[in-house]
């Protein structure tokens, strides 16, 4: 009863759950599920009047024969039809056919409907994600977001396929119990009443073992522990003699678990040795009382045994699948769970549209994570279009958090910063970030051709053609290009393995540079990379200038001599600002790190 209840709690939850994602569907399936279940169990009657044919030794069968599934014969009558064998084994194809078709219908809606039902959460999830806040994502556990969209969506999948299943056995089994009941009311309700009885005995039985196997780890944990005593205590055991006694204690120890593990076997085999005899004795006796004493048809019994039976079969099918479905179950409160917390941090965007973007202002800006640690405070800064500034500045100082700050991707705690004096609050996001390019520390490749990481998947027509070489061009990648076999479908390999840092820094470069952009932001690579490369992306760098507004995070104070500006953060604060020259002369920290830097 407990197992019938804990099965009807989680399925309608379940059903609920795909029922949000499916909606209609859900009744298809449970309506193709009615129809293969019904088809089959018309087929099956089929085979009383084959019986009743050989048991009278006549041509035909009459519609008494099938009791309550008279209405076959009589509708085959009404068509002109006698129930003769060759009729009724064509009908008996006819509903097996028919069945086929139900079957192969039901399977194909059940594998379309469990893509559908994966790919709408796959959606939801990747929308989500891509929607969700950057501050939130910073927190988050990202083995988790991984997990859950690669592995837990898989069993999520498993649990709908098991669900399904289990979704049809029932219905068969409800089918079957249905048709079994039709076939013989009277039949059908002893055989019920009998189950339930020899249930109850079992049901006893049960739960004699279950608290046998209660005793059994009970006594096992003691016995385990009087064990390691006897080791750890031996040497006072041998030398009082307590070990004869100790020796006669754990003997009997021995003794019990056995006696126990005796006493469950015998139930154990009792069960399974009665299960058959006890289950054919009620059929047997539930027969008996049918056609001896309430004179019931013996062919229409015959057909709701029939009936039972299958209904058996689906009822093992269901327990598996129940089983099945519990090992995976889990993973949709999981998922609920996962994406109610995606959903529930979105990113907050505006509604002003940003074209070009031109002049930039820090006021008074201050931010603190998590609304308590305090990692800027008070900026003040403008930024001129195609101006070129570095942020320099011990680690921790602030400056990514000044570039995640640019890219909107956190939001300013206090004070503003405006873009064509617009606060970034009320700006729409997504059209204001195309107008950026980002070239981070480690630069981002992916396993694809030099033309893809560029244009990302761009089409390949003349005019994009021309853009990819361009950027090519301009971040001084043409001599690269024009050393590869498949020039620039060359596949780059995964992260670029197969790349200089140089030659990925470039890359980055040319695909900010393929993009029509107004600010480059730029964080400078830490890794050391020999003079030669550095020189060479100090010279793209520089080209650059003066084209595009460049912002950029410098670890090297080599690369920020030609910058327009610079400005030395300090704890989270602008400690000085201008260019080379006038830094070196007002700021004594500047000019103590450029002498470290020995430049
Ligand atoms: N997601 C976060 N949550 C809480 N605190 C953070 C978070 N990210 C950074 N911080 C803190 O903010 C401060 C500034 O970090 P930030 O990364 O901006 O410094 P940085 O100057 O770029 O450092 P580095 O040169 O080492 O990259 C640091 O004290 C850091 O611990």
């Amino acid at each position: 009863m407990k197992l019938i209840k804990n099965i009807i709690k989680k399925y309608m939850g379940s059903f609920a759950y795909y029922y949000s994602y499916l909606g209609y569907r859900m009744w298809f399936l449970l309506i193709t599920s009615i129809l293969v279940g019904l088809l089959d169990g018309l087929g099956l009657t089929m085979f009383i009047p084959l019986l009743s044919m050989i048991a009278s030794d006549q041509a035909e069968a009459s519609s008494s024969a099938l009791g309550n599934f008279g209405f076959i014969v009589e509708g085959l009558n009404n068509i002109g039809l006698e129930l003769n064998l060759v009729v009724v084994l064509m009908t008996m194809l006819v509903f097996f056919v028919g069945k086929g078709f139900a079957k192969f219908f039901e399977r194909y809606l059940r594998v379309v409907y469990q893509q559908y039902f994966i790919s709408r959460i796959r959606f939801e999830n990747i929308d989500a994600l891509v929607n969700y806040n950057y501050e939130a994502f910073t927190s988050a556990d990202a083995g988790k977001i991984q997990n859950t969209l690669s592995g837990e969506v898989e069993r999520v999948m498993q649990s709908f396929r098991t669900y399904s299943d289990m979704l049809q056995q029932s219905v068969m089994l409800l089918t079957y119990a249905a048709l079994a009941v039709i076939s013989s009311p009277q039949f059908a309700m002893l055989i019920v009443m009998g189950g339930f009885l020899t249930n109850l005995l079992f049901s006893s039985m049960y739960k004699k073992t279950k608290l046998l196997s209660f005793d059994l780890v009970k006594s096992n944990n003691l016995f385990q522990g009087f064990i390691i005593q006897s080791v750890a205590f031996y040497k006072y055991l041998k030398a009082t003699a307590s070990i004869i006694d100790y020796k006669r204690f754990l003997k009997e120890k021995v003794n019990e678990i056995e006696f126990i593990t005796r006493k469950m076997g015998i139930l154990s085999s009792i069960m399974l040795g009665m299960r058959e005899p006890l289950m054919i004795g009620v059929v047997v006796a539930v027969i008996l009382i049918q056609v001896e004493l309430l004179e019931g048809s013996l062919a229409t019994i015959m057909l709701s045994l029939l009936f039972f039976y299958r209904g058996l079969t689906a009822l093992s099918s269901i327990q598996t699948s129940y089983n099945k479905f519990l090992s995976f179950s889990g993973s949709i409160d999981n998922m609920k769970s996962f994406t109610k917390s995606l959903q529930a941090s979105p990113e907050v965007n505006g509604d002003d549209k940003v074209s070009s973007i031109q002049n930039i202002e820090f006021k008074n800006l201050s931010f603190s994570y998590n609304k308590k640690n305090t990692v800027l405070r008070n900026i003040n800064l403008n930024i001129k279009p195609k101006q070129s500034i570095a942020f320099i500045g011990e680690s921790g100082s602030g400056k990514t958090t000044l570039i995640n700050l640019l890219a909107g991707l956190l939001k300013p705690s206090n004070g503003d910063l405006l873009i064509n004096q617009k606060s970034i609050h009320s700006i729409e996001l997504v059209n204001y970030r195309r107008r950026i390019g980002y070239i981070t520390q480690e630069p981002i490749i992916f396993d694809d051709t030099l033309f893809n990481n560029v244009t990302l998947w761009d089409q390949k027509n003349e005019e994009n053609l021309i853009r990819f070489q361009e950027a090519i061009k301009k971040s001084q990648l043409s001599s690269f290009i024009s050393d590869l076999s498949d020039k620039e479908e060359e596949r780059i390999g995964n992260n670029g393995v197969t790349l200089s840092g140089g030659q990925k820094q470039r890359i980055s470069i040319a695909r900010e540079l393929y993009k029509d952009v107004d600010i480059l932001l730029m964080d400078e690579a830490t890794s050391a990379l020999d003079t030669k490369t550095e020189k060479n992306i100090q010279k793209s760098i520089d080209d650059l200038k003066g084209e595009y507004t460049i912002i950029m995070i410098a670890h090297r104070l080599s690369t920020v001599k030609t910058c327009d500006q610079i400005v030395l953060l300090d704890k989270g604060e602008i400690k000085a600002k201008g260019d080379y020259k006038t830094l070196i002369e007002n700021s004594s920290e500047f000019a103590t790190m450029i002498s470290s830097q020995q430049l």
